[in-house]
């Protein structure tokens, strides 16, 4: 049996994966099958680490000599000591054999950067668990220097994650410093990353989504309830009480038509993404320090679309054609996506362990279900990003404006119902909203930790299109009148949740962007080991996620044009908090790992989830 060479209980320093950092751990366990240590971050973080990842304290103290210092002073003398060498001057790499010093100067580098910053980020502000980085008071006014600081801040948010997770907090002289060491950094961690870091295969324990059970039914129960319902809308009576209508057969339901026109409308968004318009921004840094690249055109996509819908309508085009054969729409949208997931997966087994989502697990059904591969890209071209955002969100106005021409034609209506218009411009609303901040996107659970597989393939392209448009499909059978006092207190309802949802949005953005902007100087915020603190008050001390509560009063506000007579459009909402309820169980889970006792504070501080005073 292979030994070990660190003991339970040892007080060691373990690398943080994907950067050169350590941090004082405890040994919990070892297993002796994978050779990994499970190990205790102060702040509660457990991870499990290679032996090589782990080093014993006395292996730093032989080294540091000078730099155990905790005042910055002394600190920005240590580093502009090791600075000597580098970027300033030309790297030593230059001057070797370019192949044979490769290696070394990444171990030298390496070194440097355990000796020069283990101590100066872990010990004068610690990870305590009793105390915030070392500070008497864990919530205070979010007024820290801000003065001529959003320039920096905005560079020190662009460097690497070293500075966004692990930096101090934000201080105007330590700015400078945060960038040297964050290139030093990347550098250090690009060329070790692939050799240090593993994927740990999450236990099975850690599913979620009901584990491999679980996935299997959603992914095979999810295109059922769809047709189910598509099919319960269109009867007369769409009671619950009534039998569902028989699925019909297979061949009714497949057309090639059909799915070439879906294809046509994917390649066209296909094209307008590819479109050099709009800024490129770049993403949260991945595992190894990387930071892909986004262009930010959805706005754009959106607008070139409504200018071919237009030209389209004008032209004649039928649109009535995809009312028609809506199931057949869906049909086509769900085959197309069961072809995407499994390209996607098969494609995923030839990635390099580094590319792998931290949700994936190992198991081929929960990973074809929730994506092996974190940023699936052909090129430049990023499928999962591209997905998110526009077939299936654009396509949702689109299928609404559908259900609006459809309505007039089959009620015989000069012009739409108001209940169809109102559900319309909502919609259209939410979706141009997202569209407009689309940057937000790349800092949602999403894009950071799932892969990209059937869950999102089939919510982005079957789900949001088909479903999220369930109200004006229902509408086009089922018409329903409203009254002026009645809309009125619908769209006061509906911007009601849309100022919670892009107040407690916007807000938090713009905390995450630059915590020192002046508009938020009078927010209350709790420290965390981290670097990146939380919101304790507007929005985020109201309950912990605003946005949600926003979203879901949003729900509502989109089902009550449909009146009352059927529990089928209130589908949505009922849906929509299942999702939320449950994604915030995630999110808070993930934020425990993440922030620890300060998260627990949060809690404490702000005690309800989403309801204030319910839930
Ligand atoms: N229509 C739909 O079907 C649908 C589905 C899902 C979501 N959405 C909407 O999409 C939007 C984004 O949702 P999301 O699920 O990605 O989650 P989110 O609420 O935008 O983000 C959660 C993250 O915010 C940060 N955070 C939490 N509390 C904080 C605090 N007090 N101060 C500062 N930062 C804090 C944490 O990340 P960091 O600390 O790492 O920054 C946390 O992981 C929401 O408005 C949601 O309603 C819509
Ligand atoms: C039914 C199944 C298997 C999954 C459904 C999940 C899927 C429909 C959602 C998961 C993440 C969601 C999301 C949006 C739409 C719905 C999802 C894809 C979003 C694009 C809606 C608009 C928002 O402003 C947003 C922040 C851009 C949303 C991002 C997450």
């Amino acid at each position: 049996m292979p030994s070990r060479r660190f003991a339970d209980g040892e007080v060691v320093r373990g690398r943080w994966p994907g950067s050169s950092l350590y941090y004082e751990v405890e040994i919990l366990s070892h297993d002796s099958t994978s050779q990994l240590y499970t190990v205790k971050y102060k702040d509660g973080t457990e991870l499990e680490l290679k032996e090589n990842d782990i080093k014993p304290l006395t292996s730093f103290r032989q080294r540091k000599g000078g730099s155990t210092s905790s005042s910055p002073s002394r600190r920005r003398g240590s580093r502009s000591r090791s600075r000597s060498r580098s970027p300033g001057r030309p790297p030593k790499s230059a001057r070797r054999s370019a192949s044979a010093s490769h290696q070394a100067d990444i171990k030298e580098a390496r070194r440097e950067v355990e000796v020069k910053l283990t101590p100066l980020i872990l010990k004068p502000f610690g990870n305590s668990i009793s105390r915030y980085n070392g500070e008497p008071e864990h919530i205070e006014r979010n007024d820290a220097p801000h003065k001529n600081t959003q320039e920096k801040f905005n560079l020190s948010q662009e460097s690497s994650y070293i500075a966004t997770q692990y930096s101090l907090r934000p201080r105007k002289e330590e700015v400078k410093l945060k960038e040297i060491d964050s290139k030093e950094e990347k550098y250090v961690a690009k060329e070790l990353a692939v050799r240090t870091f593993e994927v740990t295969p999450i236990r099975a324990k850690d599913l979620e989504f009901g584990g491999v059970p679980g996935v299997f039914l959603i992914m095979f129960g999810l295109p059922v309830f769809l047709f189910l319902l598509l099919l319960m809308c269109k009867q007369k009576d769409p009671s619950l009480l009534n039998f569902p209508p028989p699925l019909p057969a297979l061949y009714e339901l497949w057309e090639t038509r059909v799915f070439g026109v879906y294809l046509l409308w994917f390649l066209i968004q296909v094209l307008f993404y590819l479109l050099p318009i709009g800024k490129v921004v770049e993403g949260t840094p991945l595992i190894d320090g990387r930071r892909l690249k986004y262009r930010l055109n959805g706005f754009y996509a959106f607008i070139l679309t409504s200018a071919v819908i237009g030209t389209s309508l004008f032209q004649g085009v039928e649109f009535h054609y995809v009312y028609s054969h809506f199931l057949q729409f869906a049909l086509a949208a769900t085959v197309f996506c069961v072809v995407l997931s499994v390209y996607l997966y098969v494609r995923s087994l030839k990635a390099p362990r580094n590319d792998l989502s931290p949700a994936s697990s190992g198991n081929a059904v929960y990973d074809f279900f929730i994506g092996r591969e974190l940023n699936p890209r052909i090129g430049t071209f990023d499928l999962k990003y591209f997905c998110e955002l526009r077939p299936g969100l654009i396509g949702w106005v689109v299928v609404n404006l559908v259900m609006l021409l459809a309505e007039m034609k089959i009620q015989d209506r000069a012009v739409p119902s108001l209940a169809m218009i109102l559900v319309n411009s909502f919609q259209l609303l939410y979706v141009v909203d997202a569209l407009w901040n689309e940057e937000a996107l790349l800092t949602t659970m999403d894009i950071i930790h799932d892969g990209f597989g059937f869950m999102l393939a089939f919510g982005d392209l079957v789900w949001v299109p088909f479903i999220y448009s369930f109200q004006a499909f229902y509408l086009v059978s089922h018409p329903n009148e409203v009254s002026w006092p009645m809309a009125s207190l619908i769209i006061v309802l509906k911007l009601c949740g849309y100022v919670i949802f892009r107040g407690a949005n916007s807000q938090k953005n713009a905390f995450r962007k630059n915590p020192s902007d002046p508009k938020l100087a009078h927010l209350k915020t709790i420290h965390t080991s981290t670097g990146k603190n939380l919101l304790v008050s507007g929005w985020w001390g109201f309950v912990r996620h605003p946005n949600y509560l926003g979203d879901l009063i949003m729900a509502l506000a989109w089902s009550l044009p449909c009146g009352f007579n059927h529990i089928l459009p209130y589908f949505y909402i009922i849906y929509f908090t299942m999702l939320l309820v449950h994604r915030e169980a995630r999110d808070e889970y993930h934020c425990k790992k993440k922030y620890g006792v300060a998260w627990e504070k949060y809690r404490q501080r702000v005690p309800y989830r989403i309801f204030p005073y319910i839930y």
